[in-house]
């Protein structure tokens, strides 16, 4: 962590903190009262957005339902298995490492943002640190071409200010019946996960 002075807050952001195993004791040895966000959406976008950005690595990668089909050789629409194991399939069972966090942390000290929400109302979603309000839903506003929002950094001087290329891609079709499945597979997960942590996110 960079020093910081008093009254200063300060942040640090790195998505596998979440599922690294021994991450929530070492956050816990460094500052036991820190506030922890964790962004968490649909597992099924998350699975593809994940696929997304290696593809976009990756030119001629397989498509997304080889991966996320075990014996994928069996044609789509018939009887498969979803592959847990997969990582862009295991990182969507959210219950697992938020268990993990929980023997550290108490759940008021951990927001879980709905990324679905801080996409249509990201105003709505600054509050859990405490901070003045400075930044408001007048900061914000709607980019139709990235199909995202994006940030004024000051009202009166409105320079816009959007998430770079690497966030909000479009996604590739998949086969429904690949995403049926994958729904049915969260289904389990995500109902552990509501009851954790006592918000019921609207993913199927
Ligand atoms: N304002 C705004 N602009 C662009 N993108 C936005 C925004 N708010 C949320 N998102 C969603 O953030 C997704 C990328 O987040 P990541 O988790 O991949 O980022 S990171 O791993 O923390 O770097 C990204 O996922 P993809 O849509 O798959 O690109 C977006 O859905």
């Amino acid at each position: 962590m960079p020093p910081t002075l008093k009254g200063q807050i300060t942040m640090e952001k790195t998505p596998s903190y979440w599922v690294t195993k021994s991450a929530p004791k070492r956050v816990y040895a460094m500052n036991p009262a820190v506030k922890l966000i964790a962004v968490v959406r649909d597992p099924v976008t998350r699975a593809i957005s994940d696929y997304t950005q290696s593809a976009s690595k990756r030119p001629g990668l397989p498509p997304f339902e080889e991966f996320a089909l075990l014996n994928s050789s069996i044609q789509w629409g018939g009887t498969y298995s979803i592959d847990a194991s997969w990582p862009p399939v295991r990182l969507g069972i959210y219950a697992r490492p938020y268990r993990r966090w929980l023997r550290r942390f108490p759940k008021s000290r951990l927001l879980l943002v709905n990324g679905e929400r801080l996409v249509a109302d990201p105003a709505a979603e600054m509050d859990f640190l405490g901070l003045k309000r400075i930044i408001t839903d007048k900061h914000f506003y709607f980019n139709s071409t990235k199909g995202f929002p994006c940030l004024l950094k000051s009202e009166t001087k409105p320079i816009p200010h959007c998430l770079g290329k690497t966030k909000g891609r479009n996604h590739p079709r998949i086969n429904q019946s690949v995403i049926y499945r994958l729904k049915e597979f969260y289904k389990p997960h995500n109902e552990k996960f509501y009851q954790l942590s006592g918000v019921k996110f609207s993913w199927p």
